[in-house]
C-alpha cells in the first residue's frame, strides 16, 4: 500500500486489496505498518487515532475478517495507548470470527536519522512495547514483530525458539535503508530462525515526501524469496508448505545449538588525543 495521511481513503484501499486476496485463494491476509494511516506530524496523528474504542480501522478489519472467514493481520496502527499520553504501534491478529486474536506494540523505536535528509523519532510520540507476543495460527505458531524490529535478530530467535512457525514483519521501511538492507534481513531472519517470514510493505511516496521501499516479501524457512511484491500497491501471493519449515530445520539444526558464553571484555574507551 501507500497510505496517506487520511483514514477512510486508506481502510478503502485495505478493503480493496483484501478482497482481491482472498477472492484469490488466501486463507490468512496481512496488510503493513501504518495502514489506516501513515502520518509523518505526530500533532496531527495524535489528533486523527482514538483509542481502540471505536477505531474505524478495527471495525473495517473485523468485519472483513468474518464476512471473508480468513486470518486478517493488520500490520499495523497507531492507537491511544491505554493509561497513557503516548500512541502505541500496535499490530492486530483477527481471527475468522471477527474477534482479535492477538495485539502487539512495536518494542524497538526508529530514532534515526536516515541520510536522506529525513528524521524519525518514534519514541517522541509512541510507548514502546515490553513484550514479545506468540499467538496461534491453524498452520502453526506466530510471531508478531513490526519493521524495524526486524535488525534486532534476538526477538526472532526467542520467537522460533518458543515455538514460531511464521514471523510477521509489516513495515513502512524507507526507500533509502530498504534498498540497502530490506531483502538481506528479512532472509537472513528467516533463515536463522527457520520460520517462513511475511513481510507486507509500505511503497511509493507518502506526505511529507516521505519514500518507503516496498517490496513486499514473503521468505521460506530456508532463506528462498517466494514473493516480491515489487514497487506498486498491489496483493502478493504465496503458497506455504509447512514442511518446508521442519526441513530446513533438519538440515541446519542451529536452532537448537545455542550456547551459554561469557561476553567479551569490552575494550578500553580510547582518550582523545589517542584517537
Ligand atoms: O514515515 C513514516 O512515518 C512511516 N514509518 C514508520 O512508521 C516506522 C516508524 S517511524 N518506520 C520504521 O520503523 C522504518 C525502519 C527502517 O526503515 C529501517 O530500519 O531502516
Amino acid at each position: 500500500m501507500t497510505s496517506g495521511r487520511e483514514i477512510a481513503p486508506n481502510l478503502e484501499a485495505a478493503e480493496a486489496y483484501i478482497r482481491e486476496a482472498s477472492k484469490a485463494g488466501a486463507d490468512f491476509v496481512l496488510t503493513p505498518e501504518n495502514t489506516p494511516i501513515l502520518e509523518p506530524r505526530h500533532d496531527r496523528l495524535k489528533a486523527a487515532v482514538p483509542g481502540e474504542d471505536g477505531h474505524p480501522a478495527l471495525e473495517t478489519f473485523a468485519r472483513l475478517a468474518r464476512e471473508l472467514d480468513i486470518w486478517l493481520l493488520l500490520g499495523s496502527t497507531a492507537v491511544q495507548a491505554e493509561g497513557d499520553e503516548r500512541l502505541a504501534n500496535r499490530s492486530y491478529l483477527f481471527a475468522p470470527d471477527g474477534s482479535v486474536k492477538a495485539r502487539y506494540d512495536k518494542i524497538h523505536m526508529f530514532d534515526v536519522n536516515v541520510p536522506d535528509g529525513q528524521t524519525y523519532r518514534e519514541s517522541a510520540t509512541f510507548r514502546p512495547g515490553e513484550q514479545a507476543v506468540l499467538t496461534e495460527l491453524p498452520w502453526g505458531g506466530l510471531g508478531m514483530t513490526i519493521c524495524y524490529d526486524v535488525r534486532f535478530a534476538a526477538l526472532y530467535r526467542q520467537l522460533a525458539q518458543a515455538g514460531a512457525s511464521i514471523i510477521t514483519v509489516p513495515a513502512a521501511f524507507t526507500q533509502f535503508t530498504g534498498q540497502a538492507h530490506w531483502h538481506t534481513l528479512l532472509r537472513a531472519r528467516a533463515i536463522e530462525t527457520g520460520c517462513f517470514v511475511l513481510a507486507p510493505a509500505q511503497c511509493g511516496e507518502h506526505a511529507e515526501e516521505r519514500r518507503t521501499y516496498g517490496h513486499s516479501l514473503v521468505v521460506a524457512p530456508w532463506g528462498e524469496v517466494l514473493a516480491d511484491g515489487g514497487e506498486a500497491p498491489g496483493v502478493t501471493l504465496a503458497e506455504l508448505d509447512t514442511a518446508r519449515i521442519d526441513d530446513a530445520r533438519a538440515w541446519v539444526p542451529a536452532l537448537q545449538h545455542d550456547r551459554g558464553f561469557t561476553a567479551p571484555q569490552p575494550l578500553k574507551q580510547r582518550e582523545p588525543e589517542e584517537a
